[in-house]
């Protein structure tokens, strides 16, 4: 254990029209560190997270951090980028760092305004994180990679639309209780089963309620070395960082398994000493239900094509043997692509730290983390266990 979070921030995600990037780094910056109870003259570094793909047209955001406190000023800053998982590399990247010695306390951002962007132009945007050769001509943005992705394993395990709207109507009434989440609506299983004007398909067998939203919001991170973060007021320590990077294409790739999740996770408990069963929670990337549904095969909790029990035996329920996504995940919460991953290790901090409010799972000890970008190319697992 060698970097622990020691203060975080969230903004509520949604539609945040009187936000912009800046006010958003600027707010998350601020707040993190009066959260950790430090300055900005105790930060050795930063790492920003925000998509490359151009919803902003202020691209070079690193140092926009500064505007938060001239204080900053000299302090390497460097923006990352790994498709939806780009809040992730930013949190890795700084364990990294402190794991170099090269810092003992990084400042981590993630941050994405997505709503001003109109409707066809996001999904353009976001097919930039797929493979273009196969994947730009797919209707639909990235629903449409999800929509095949799901057709596959239908015709491979048969028809899971009972799952998937269990997994949707799961996060959906979960995002109730989260102040931060963009929809606190609880939806229901029936509305999320049945087809209609306000729940139409999107793409392949996905509807508009297997999808994720498209928001707006940041989140942020104080990490520390375990010495320096021991002597603060709190401390979530790193049990297991894993990174696992598969293949663009998803020809090249049995993509109803989700292979590069699965070896991220092996990768992750192995390093921690534990099995799946030990976690508390979980907080995992379901862009889509259907991502979810894998994700349970990938991580272990079921055989491959059995993932819908887990579901609907309600292990994953808030109260089940894992909770999965207790925070609403990116269904309800939202999914603003560069803060999501920051925002997950944020949750996931408050519940080990048993500071989540409504969305607190019962006695946690260990929390998973699972941010993807692409189709399942960039896997980023995390193990948090708090030691303060
Ligand atoms: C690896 C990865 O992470 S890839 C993931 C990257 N992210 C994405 O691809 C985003 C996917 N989501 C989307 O593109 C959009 O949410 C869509 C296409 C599913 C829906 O967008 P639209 O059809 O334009 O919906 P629109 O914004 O007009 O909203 C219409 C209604 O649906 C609701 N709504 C919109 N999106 C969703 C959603 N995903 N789930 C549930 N309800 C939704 C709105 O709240 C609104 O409700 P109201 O009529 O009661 O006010």
């Amino acid at each position: 254990m060698t970097a622990c979070i020691v203060g975080w921030a969230h903004t509520p995600f949604g539609k945040l029209d009187a936000e912009t990037v800046e006010s958003l780094i600027v707010r998350v910056a601020s707040e993190a560190l009066d959260h950790a109870g430090i300055g900005p003259e105790d930060v050795d570094e930063v790492v920003l997270g925000h998509f490359n793909g151009g919803f902003s047209p202020q691209d070079f955001t690193a140092s926009l951090v500064f505007q938060a406190s001239d204080k900053f000023r000299f302090k390497p800053a460097t923006r990352v980028e790994n498709a939806c998982a780009t809040g992730s590399a930013a949190v890795h990247q700084a364990i990294k760092t402190i794991e170099a010695k090269r810092a003992r306390t990084v400042l981590v951002v993630g941050v994405e305004q997505m709503t001003r962007t109109p409707g066809p132009e996001i999904g353009n945007i976001l097919l930039k994180a797929s493979y273009l050769p196969e994947d730009g001509g797919t209707p639909g943005g990235f629903a449409g990679v999800f929509g095949k992705i799901a057709g596959l394993y239908f015709q491979r395990h048969g028809d899971q639309s009972d799952a998937l709207a269990m997994i949707a109507a799961k996060n959906h009434r979960n995002g109730v209780d989260n102040p931060y989440a963009q929809m606190r609506k609880d939806l229901g299983f029936e509305f999320c089963r049945t087809e209609s004007d306000k729940n139409p398909y999107v793409a392949g067998p996905l509807k508009r309620t297997d999808c994720s939203l498209v928001s707006d919001g940041a989140a942020a991170l104080v990490i520390a070395d375990t010495e320096t973060a021991l002597r603060m007021k709190r401390a979530v320590a790193f049990r297991a960082t894993a990174h696992a990077q598969d293949f663009l294409p998803m020809s090249k790739r049995d993509i109803v398994r989700f292979e590069g999740c699965a070896e991220a996770w092996r990768r992750a408990l192995d390093q921690a000493g534990i099995q799946l069963s030990d976690l508390s929670f979980v907080e995992t990337h379901d862009c889509f239900t259907i991502a979810e549904l894998i994700e349970y095969e990938a991580m272990g909790l079921t055989p491959p094509g059995q993932g819908a029990v887990a579901v609907k035996e309600g292990w994953t329920n808030r109260d089940g043997k894992l909770p999965v996504n207790p925070s609403g995940g990116l269904k309800a919460k939202g999914h603003p692509i560069g803060a999501t991953g920051v925002s997950m290790h944020a949750l996931s901090a408050m519940q080990l730290c048993e500071e989540a409010g409504g969305i607190q799972v019962r006695n946690p000890k260990l929390g998973g983390i699972f941010n993807m970008g692409g189709a399942a190319v960039a896997n980023y697992v995390s193990v948090l266990e708090r030691i303060k």
